[in-house]
């Protein structure tokens, strides 16, 4: 599991750490490591052309001591003082002592730097770049540096993700200690390029605020069938979905409900002759949800237009995915008092419609308005987009690592509903039904496009490879 913890939660641990070592050795230890990084992706540090971009708080102190040992190692390290009085004093006196200098005119060593060393501001960064410092950032990204964030990418808020203002987009972050939540979710997850966690020893609480799978902590839950399982012990998902406008959703849903690891799937609703026709293993009727059979878990919503279902399937006892069109007019105290979970799958759009918020908010603070989302409905909330969020009102947030934007496709939500769906009827929660199914349909996404566009079909496809992949890797 790739965890990541809160400003707060950071800093407690940094403090007591620092109680216990001499003054500034767990800035020696992060500037080394921010060092060697930087020496990586140089290759040779000798003669290479460094500028240090020099906030007034520690991240510029970080950046400071990491020059000054990449001019030891014979690299031409100038500083950029964004605020000359307020540079780490003890950082600046060992880049002076050890060769390097500040730099009279920052845009013509930024013109010809090798590489870049952000050290603007870090988790103590308030509103994105201030105004003297964003033509600096553009100048780094302008030039043919390599652009390397100490600790964040300055200018965007590491505990949420939000990008407030202009930030500066790196190729890559070298971060201290623990990784922080706005490393891994968007949008500021796409300014830190690659991501690498230098450890400083810091002792953190068990219970992160933001954590993503990993193979193996998802083949730890995919559902296998035992000796004992038949389809009904599997769990058998009802999927309500797909009318005459839209019956290739009702298609989509069934298929990614085929390949959750539910022992069977029922469809319900008006598009029946044409899942049959693809999928004759599929048990079709065209009355009403409580008139099909017991179910284990119901999926309500993809394509379904005005069509009935929504109330009468919230009103059943077993868990429920609601998703597209059964979001429209969902009842908050109708979910409220279900007595079984109940996973909402929104895009931004259909989450803003639900918040009453524009759809630009949503996507500015994906974080905190997926956990609004959870806490107003007392549900589960998987937050479709480039980095899918998988909240309850409280306890960490999954983000999805897997996704890719050759998932923005018509009918691949549709898939990932009868996927979830299939999970949650298989005996997953409504966390582990939708962070796993987010992970499978981000893999299968890849899989299914290999870098051209994909179809929806394509990625239920693709599912039982990327499945079997991933249950390799399990313990
Ligand atoms: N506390 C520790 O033990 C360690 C801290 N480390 C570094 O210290 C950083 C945190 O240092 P600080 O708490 O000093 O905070 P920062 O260095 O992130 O920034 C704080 C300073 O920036 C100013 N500032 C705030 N927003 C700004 C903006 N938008 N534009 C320009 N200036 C702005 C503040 O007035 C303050 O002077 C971490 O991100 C990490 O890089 C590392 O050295 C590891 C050890
Ligand atoms: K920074």
């Amino acid at each position: 599991m790739r965890t990541a913890y809160d400003v707060d939660t950071v800093r407690a641990a940094e403090g007591e750490l620092m109680a216990l070592l001499p003054p500034g050795a767990l800035m020696q230890r992060a500037a080394a490591g921010l060092a060697a990084a930087c020496a990586d992706m140089l290759g040779r540090v000798y003669g290479a052309r460094v500028v240090l971009l020099v906030g007034s708080g520690d991240n510029g102190g970080d950046a400071l001591y990491a020059g000054a040992r990449l001019a030891r190692r014979g690299a031409g390290v100038g500083a950029v003082l964004l605020n000359p009085d307020r540079a780490h004093p003890e950082g600046l006196a060992a880049l002076l002592r050890a060769g390097g200098r500040v730099a009279d005119d920052p845009f013509e060593v930024l013109a010809v730097a090798d590489l870049v060393l952000d050290g603007i501001t870090g988790i103590g960064g308030r509103g994105g770049l201030r105004p003297d410092a964003i033509p600096l950032a553009r100048a780094a990204r302008g030039s043919n540096a390599v652009v390397v964030a100490v600790d964040l990418p300055s200018g965007v808020d590491a505990g949420t993700g939000e990008v407030p203002g202009e930030a500066l987009r790196a190729d890559a972050t070298v971060t201290f200690g623990a990784y922080k939540p706005g490393l891994l979710i968007d949008p500021a997850r796409e300014y830190a390029g690659a991501v690498r966690l230098i450890p400083i020893g810091l002792d953190l609480p068990s219970v992160p605020s933001v954590e993503a799978l990993q193979h193996a902590d998802v083949a730890d839950l995919l559902p296998t069938p035992g000796a004992e399982s038949d389809k009904y012990r599997r769990g058998v998902v009802g999927i309500v979905a797909g009318s005459a406008r839209y019956p290739g959703a009702a298609v989509l849903a069934v298929a990614g409900a085929l390949r959750g690891g539910a022992g069977a799937v029922r469809y319900v609703g008006p598009g029946g002759d044409a899942v049959i026709a693809r999928f004759p293993e599929t048990l079709v009727s065209d009355g009403s949800p409580a008139k099909a059979g017991r179910v284990q878990a119901w999926v309500v919503g993809p394509g379904l237009g005005d069509g009935p279902g929504v109330d009468e399937v919230l009103g059943s006892d077993v868990p429920v995915l609601v998703d597209a069109d059964g979001l429209r007019c969902l009842d908050p105290d109708a979910v409220r008092g279900r007595p079984a979970a109940t996973l909402l799958t929104p895009h931004a759009g259909e989450a803003a419609a639900l918040l009453g918020v524009p759809r630009e908010k949503v996507e500015a603070e994906r974080l905190a308005s997926a956990r609004e989302l959870a806490s107003r409905y007392g549900a589960t909330v998987l937050l479709k987009g480039s980095t899918t969020l998988v909240a309850d009102a409280d306890g960490p947030v999954r983000v999805n690592p897997t996704g890719t934007s050759w998932l923005a496709t018509a009918g691949s939500g549709d898939v990932l509903s009868g996927l979830a769906g299939s999970l949650l009827a298989a005996g997953l929660g409504a966390r582990d039904a939708g962070s796993v199914a987010a992970y499978l349909h981000g893999l299968a996404g890849r899989h299914a496009s290999q870098g051209a566009p994909a179809t929806a079909y394509g990625v239920a496809g693709a599912v039982p490879g990327v499945w079997r992949d991933v249950a390799a890797s399990g313990g």
